[in-house]
């Protein structure tokens, strides 16, 4: 219940940046989804603004609540982008995909003016590996690239959902990689970047730029 009040408050503080004729970006995830609900208010009451969703449940969403999208290939510029994380660091560094939305969530934050996150306490961490990472990769050589990463010393598990293995909206696989015991993030997302199959890793390294954090009744706020 808590966590959910942090959430909401998380979602309320960030749309106070939304203005009138923005291009919005809309995350995934239940913090994001609070978000669009929100905003979904806002339009109903005379907001103008376009969305433009990071995944197909959010696309979903929004269309529910009335709030006009666009997409990512028919705007010039995407002035804010509203997300959540599974794990954020004070230096703004921050672990994403935990909902698979990953890939299309990075390309947002890749084009988007201003980056904003928003969670709930449980997301702040000394340093990223506390939550497995997830990477999008090709189905075709999901069994090859887990056996590279193993030989790595990185231990993955293939992500399923109802017995089955997950797809994301891509129709790729998600492999949830343990990066507990890795000390150097960068030369991670590097080896990563690097090897062929994987699509996009959940490390959001040098994107955000705000992040707002629910905790108990407060909103704190970590910033470049
Ligand atoms: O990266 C994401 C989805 O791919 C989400 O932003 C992340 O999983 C956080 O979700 P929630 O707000 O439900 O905790």
């Amino acid at each position: 219940m808590e966590t959910e009040t942090e959430k909401l408050n998380a979602a309320k503080k960030a749309i106070t940046h939304i203005e009138n004729g923005m291009v919005v970006g809309l995350g995934s995830g239940s913090t994001s989804s609070l978000m669009i609900m929100l905003l979904g208010e806002l339009v109903a009451d005379g907001l103008q603004i376009n969305g433009v969703a990071s995944s197909l449940k959010s696309e979903q969403l929004a269309s529910k609540l009335g709030i006009p999208l666009l997409p990512l290939n028919q705007t010039t510029t995407i002035d804010i982008n509203i997300d959540g994380a599974d794990e954020f660091t004070e230096e703004l560094q921050l672990i994403k995909g935990g909902g698979g939305a990953l890939l299309r969530e990075k390309i947002l934050a890749h084009y988007s003016d201003l980056n904003i996150i928003i969670t709930d306490s449980s997301k702040k961490s000394e340093r990223l590996g506390g939550y497995p990472l997830p990477l999008e990769v090709i189905p075709f050589a999901e069994q090859k690239i887990i056996k590279e990463l193993k030989d790595m010393g990185l231990a993955s598990n293939l992500r399923m959902e109802e017995g089955k293995v997950y797809r994301t909206d891509q129709e790729n696989s998600i492999l949830d990689l343990d990066v507990s015991n890795w000390d150097d993030i960068e030369a991670l997302e590097n080896l990563l970047q690097a090897m062929p199959g994987i699509v996009e890793t959940g490390l959001f390294l040098n994107s955000t730029d705000l992040v707002i954090m629910g905790m108990g009744n407060q909103t704190f706020e970590f910033k470049k």
